[in-house]
């Protein structure tokens, strides 16, 4: 499915924290959203996701402006792992992902077999099978950043937005997410700052003091100049032995 933003502001208490904004995220496409702290790659997604409604321009999700769908379609249709995902007390791992099944149960289509085995299928793609049992409120910051993970998964959105999910993991795990949510067959929005790791992204876009300054392919837009001018760092390119590819290294320019 395709997501686009057409002309979104959002503005609070004055402050114009999303300013013009318009993308168009293509299906199955991985997308990059990168920027410094603050630059509004949090508060965009949320208005991706339909958490805001922006106070001008619109979500389009296809050619259906969000807006008029139902809040069902669209819990059918997007997943969001968020940064600071709320707290899920005296719960068990299996019961959190299996929440992101909620929009599609109804009467006539109560839990089944089906469900659990897609449970099964994304604690097992997040590597958290084997903690399907325990509490919610025991794990560490990383297993439930997996746990968040997996219950986007199990909603088997079309659409995936992910902030930040990789801050807490261990480099073993961060690897694995990146390349499971690449292979996904569905259209991806991916806050990250690790900006090598946003290196895989299909195409990449810059948030700067609420604005998109810059979209692109990954090694079209992150210039030394785009660097320096948005994050004030300077960048050099060196060659992965490996795949001939660019790798980052950064030194403080300011
Ligand atoms: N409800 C609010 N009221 C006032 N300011 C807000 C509110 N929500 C967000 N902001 C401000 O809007 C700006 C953008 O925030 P946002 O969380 O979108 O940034 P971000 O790019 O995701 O940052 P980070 O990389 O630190 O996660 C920040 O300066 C933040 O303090």
């Amino acid at each position: 499915m395709r997501l686009s933003a057409d002309h979104i502001d959002w503005t609070v208490h004055g402050h114009r924290l999303l300013d013009g904004v318009s993308l168009a995220v293509e299906p199955g496409e991985t997308f990059g959203l990168i920027g410094p702290n603050g630059s509004g790659k949090t508060t965009l997604l949320r208005v991706l996701a339909g958490l805001r409604k922006p106070k001008r321009g619109r979500v389009l999700i296809d050619d259906h402006p969000m807006y008029a769908m139902p809040q069902r379609d669209i819990a059918r249709t997007i997943a969001f792992v968020e940064q600071q995902a709320e707290t899920l007390d005296r719960i068990v791992v299996r019961e959190a992902v299996a929440l992101g099944r909620t929009p599609f149960l109804t009467a006539l289509q109560p839990w089944s077999e089906h469900d659990d085995a897609i449970v099964s299928r994304a604690l097992h793609d997040v590597g958290m099978a084997h903690l399907a049992e325990r509490l919610w409120h025991t794990l560490s910051g990383g297993e439930r950043q997996r746990v968040h993970i997996a219950r986007a998964l199990a909603q088997q959105p079309r659409i995936l937005l992910l902030d930040e999910p990789t801050n807490h993991l261990d480099i073993r795990h961060q690897l694995s997410i990146l390349q499971l949510v690449r292979q996904l067959p569905v259209t991806v929005v991916i806050a990250l700052h690790d900006l090598n790791q946003a290196m895989g992204c299909d195409r990449i876009g810059v948030m700067d003091g609420g604005r998109l300054v810059d979209l692109g392919e990954p090694e079209q837009v992150l210039s030394a100049e785009r660097l320096y001018r948005t994050f004030g760092v300077q960048v050099d390119f060196l060659v992965d032995p490996a795949d001939r590819r660019p790798v980052m290294r950064f030194r403080n320019a300011l």
